[in-house]
């Protein structure tokens, strides 16, 4: 990215005139300002004005005439130029490059915001706040002393400037282009959206090509070691079947370690979508004719891990998170959109097929007209067992995602909605055994790995991949030991060591595990002491009798 370019080519006696002139000119007339920033580049300064009345000749050749023709034909011989809506994900990458650039601040007009957007919440920017390295030079430990100097945390998001409406010129890799943001056309009563247009001389248009291509780069890269989570939303809540992917969050990638489930079970799930996403596999599945998707049935009750196992593997995976819920008043259209708009190697998470429409039985000896008189009254609810059939089915004609259907309630689901190619492996998720309540109490009070890696920088034995899955040794887990490298625990050190622990989540484990508690449960238990894993052990009882308070009691 070079210099951005004004308009102040004339004279210097007349500078300002002849840059206001310019100004209008270059507003009037379409590829004008191309003409005017190339020659502003390459040609002596004083034939600018000659542009200027070639200009003035052709508008009012246009304006006597009525005719527009000229300007379209003069516009199309000479530039290229491409359109990007603010509906599609492209605009957020070009917005966020664009933000980087110098041009954004250098600009005489330029919007400051904390979206790469405008009126959408299509994305909102990720604060570049470092809180570990805050953290980590800070004296302070006490929550008053952190509160006053970083009182503005849970507020703070990263400001961004983009170019504000109009055009604007600059060069990328030796090249003009011209950036325009401006308004979409829309019907009365319609929101208001964004277009970007891009230009360039000639008409190819490799070098636009290239700068989405960096663009696109440049937005990826940003979300880094982090797991991007888009769910459906409705951009106008009146119109029932539009529905469309929002970004809303981008998280560190969970280590898969820290899902605490039976290893066996985790493992063969992840070795299964590693195999399933091989390069090799689609071509395998395309000669055998066998349509190249993968199918998943998380069921369980509530707070299980469900959600957090398929988050830990789509870190693990690389993968982002598509999120929708046959809860939310989705209707077919709505799903069948949003299913197509999907990016071609990502995991779709669909919640509660359970819900509505999914629940009936299909009898057998029903009459095709019993089916279609069921799926017609479930599709007034939402969404009809046929509806999702088919809709499950198209993600066959897609290449490499990966379908996630979450239920609490597997025995109310069809079975054809459970046949192998719609769900190819069900995974079981239960109440806490003894290993699971023994695990959860270890996560929570064993140092793990990112705790020491804050602290020593220098302490970087396992890639990326390695630590998220718990270590080189997967079979391991997240624990390590707190006296063979150190504690970065600072407020949370308890002082006991691995073996004690070790002891006291044995004994923890044996007691929990008879009383039929979700993960969830027990580790908002634990939260509860976070510093001190005996008074969680002597807490326990007065939980057992729910003399536990879970409520803030006025
Ligand atoms: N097996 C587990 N290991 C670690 N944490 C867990 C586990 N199960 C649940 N949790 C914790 O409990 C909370 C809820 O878990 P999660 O959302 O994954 O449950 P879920 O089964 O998807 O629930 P729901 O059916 O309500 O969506 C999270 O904070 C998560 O960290």
């Amino acid at each position: 990215m070079h210099n951005t370019t004004s308009h102040n080519g004339f004279g210097a006696p007349n500078a300002a005139n002849s840059a206001a002139l310019m100004s209008i000119l270059t507003n009037l007339i379409p590829g004008l300002s191309l003409f005017t920033s190339l020659s502003s580049e390459y040609l002596n300064a004083s034939t600018l004005p000659y542009f200027g009345i070639f200009a003035v000749i052709i508008l009012a050749y246009g304006v006597t005439f009525g005719i527009d023709g000229p300007f379209q034909l003069l516009k199309s011989c000479v530039t290229c130029t491409a359109e990007i809506r603010s509906t599609d994900e492209v605009y957020n990458y070009l917005m966020y490059w664009i933000s980087k650039q110098a041009l954004s601040t250098e600009a005489a007009q330029f919007v400051i915001g904390t979206k790469t957007n405008s009126s959408l919440v299509y994305h909102q920017a990720r604060s570049d706040f470092d809180f570990d390295k805050e953290l980590d030079d800070s004296e302070e430990s006490t929550f008053n002393g952190l509160s006053k100097t970083y009182r503005n945390w849970d507020r703070m998001k990263a400001i961004r400037y983009t170019p504000a409406a109009g055009t604007k010129h600059f060069r990328y890799r030796g090249y003009w282009i011209a950036f325009t943001r401006c308004e979409e056309n829309r019907l009365p009563g319609e929101q208001r959206r964004e277009k970007i247009l891009l230009s360039c001389f000639g008409t190819k248009p490799r070098i636009i090509k290239k700068l989405v291509q960096e663009a696109q780069i440049t937005y990826l890269e940003r979300e880094g070691n982090r797991t991007a989570i888009y769910r459906s939303h409705r951009p106008h809540p009146g119109a029932s079947d539009s529905v469309e992917w929002e970004k809303c969050a981008s998280r560190p990638r969970r280590p898969l370690s820290t899902v605490v489930l039976d290893e066996d079970q985790k493992n063969m799930v992840l070795h299964d979508m590693e195999e399933y996403l091989h390069p090799s596999t689609r071509r395998w599945y395309s000669n055998r004719g066998i349509p190249y998707r993968r199918g998943y049935l998380f069921c369980g009750p509530p707070g299980t891990g469900k959600t957090s196992l398929c988050v830990a593997l789509a870190g693990v995976l690389h993968l982002r998170i598509y999120v929708t819920s046959l809860n939310s008043n989705m209707t077919e259209d709505g799903l069948a959109s949003l299913f197509r708009d999907l990016p071609p190697r990502c995991i779709v998470l669909l919640e509660d097929v359970d819900s509505a429409g999914m629940t009936g039985k299909r009898e057998t000896g029903l009459m095709e007209k019993d089916v279609e008189d069921r799926d017609k009254a479930s599709a007034t609810k939402g969404i009809s067992l046929s509806g999702l059939l088919n809709i499950i089915d198209g993600v066959a004609s897609s290449e490499g995602q990966i379908l996630i259907m979450t239920t609490n309630h597997i025995e109310k689901l069809d079975t054809a909605l459970l046949r192998p190619g719609r769900v190819d492996l069900k995974v079981r998720f239960t109440h806490a055994d003894k290993d699971v309540a023994q695990g959860l109490f270890l996560a929570i009070y064993s140092t793990v790995e990112a705790d020491i890696l804050v602290k020593k920088s220098g302490i970087k034995g396992h890639s990326v991949d390695d630590s998220l899955l718990g270590g080189s040794d997967r079979s391991k887990g997240p624990v390590v030991g707190r006296d063979a490298i150190g504690s970065g625990l600072g407020r949370f050190d308890h002082g006991k060591s691995e073996e004690e622990l070790q002891i006291m989540a044995e004994r923890f484990g044996a007691v929990v595990s008879s009383w039929k508690l979700t993960p969830a449960e027990i580790q908002g238990y634990l939260l509860k002491y976070k510093t001190s894993p005996e008074d969680a052990a002597k807490g326990l009882e007065a939980w057992r009798n729910g003399e536990e308070k879970h409520e803030i009691i006025a």
